[in-house]
């Protein structure tokens, strides 16, 4: 669960003091598919980097699992981190690396020590030798590749480089990544918003499919109502640095209260 606690966000130079995020209080329960919306510059980007400290909330807490990371230390902090994938609008994938290199890249990045193979007890793999854990590492990192390229319906483009692919696969390949250390979180800032309206619902598909199978808890911040619409179970609306509704998906598109949200789903219902 991640619970976000009386969050304020400034940013302060030598002139100007901007609240981005005002008292914000958030309960994400396990398996949510949540979606944020809200106008351009509404404090969404900043709310959804503010989960994984990305950005460092002024004052408030993010609790994951039960555990308070707002305060952390950096070692703690990476270690959480792990358990929260992110992807972004701009696919962000290493164009010097294949696809499974930029896949592999997500379990690269956790020292052999810190590894945890997927199929030994933790127990047996602390009882190798170093080399022997690299070993396992390399051969579940392989393992873990292909069980992703399959999910993600890759398998023919294992060898090609992102700028082979089209913006659909990219951020397959992007959401792929993410999951390589079966995080319990995936946060979506903007995922879709640089594809067309098919490639979007393809995406969307994979996400609810990747939801329903591993029971990751996805938040997902857009200003494009049909992906809200397409796969959330629960949404806040977000204007002026504050949440102004929150509640189911079906419920807040019916019964919406602001004027806000009414134009963000542009009278459709
Ligand atoms: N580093 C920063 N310093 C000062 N102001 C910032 C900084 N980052 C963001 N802001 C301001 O915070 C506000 C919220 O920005 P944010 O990117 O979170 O909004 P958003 O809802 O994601 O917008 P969009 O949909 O356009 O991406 C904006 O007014 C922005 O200018």
């Amino acid at each position: 669960m991640i619970k976000i606690k009386n969050l304020t966000k400034t940013y302060q130079n030598k002139k100007t003091k901007t609240t981005v995020l005002n008292n914000i209080n958030l309960e994400i329960e396990d398996g949510d598919i949540f979606g944020i919306i809200g106008m351009s510059g509404a404090g969404k980007s900043t709310l959804i980097r503010c989960m994984n400290l990305l950005e460092k909330p002024t004052s408030g807490s993010v609790h994951i699992d039960g555990i308070n990371i707002t305060n952390l230390d950096r070692k703690s902090l990476s270690k959480v981190r792990k358990n929260i994938g992110m992807i972004f609008q701009g696919f962000n994938l290493l164009m010097q690396k294949t696809v499974e290199k930029n896949i592999a890249f997500g379990l690269e990045i956790i020292r052999i020590k810190d590894f945890v193979p997927e199929n030994m007890k933790i127990n047996e793999y602390k009882s190798l030798s170093y080399l022997e854990k690299r070993k396992v590492k390399k051969v579940e990192t392989k393992r873990k590749v292909s069980e992703l390229l399959k999910i993600i319906d890759l398998e023919d483009k294992a060898k090609a480089y992102p700028s082979m692919l089209s913006g659909g696969q990219r951020q397959r390949v992007a959401i792929a990544r993410a999951l390589a250390t079966n995080p319990s979180v995936l946060l979506c800032d903007e995922a879709t918003s640089a594809l067309d309206s098919m490639t979007t619902k393809s995406i969307l598909t994979l996400l609810k499919k990747i939801n329903e199978e591993t029971k990751v808890t996805i938040v997902i911040i857009t200003h494009e109502m049909n992906v809200v619409k397409e796969i959330c179970n629960k949404v806040a609306v977000i204007d002026q640095s504050e949440i102004i509704e929150q509640g189911s998906a079906p419920d807040v598109f019916k019964n919406h209260q602001s004027e806000i949200t009414r134009q963000l789903i542009g009278g459709e219902l």
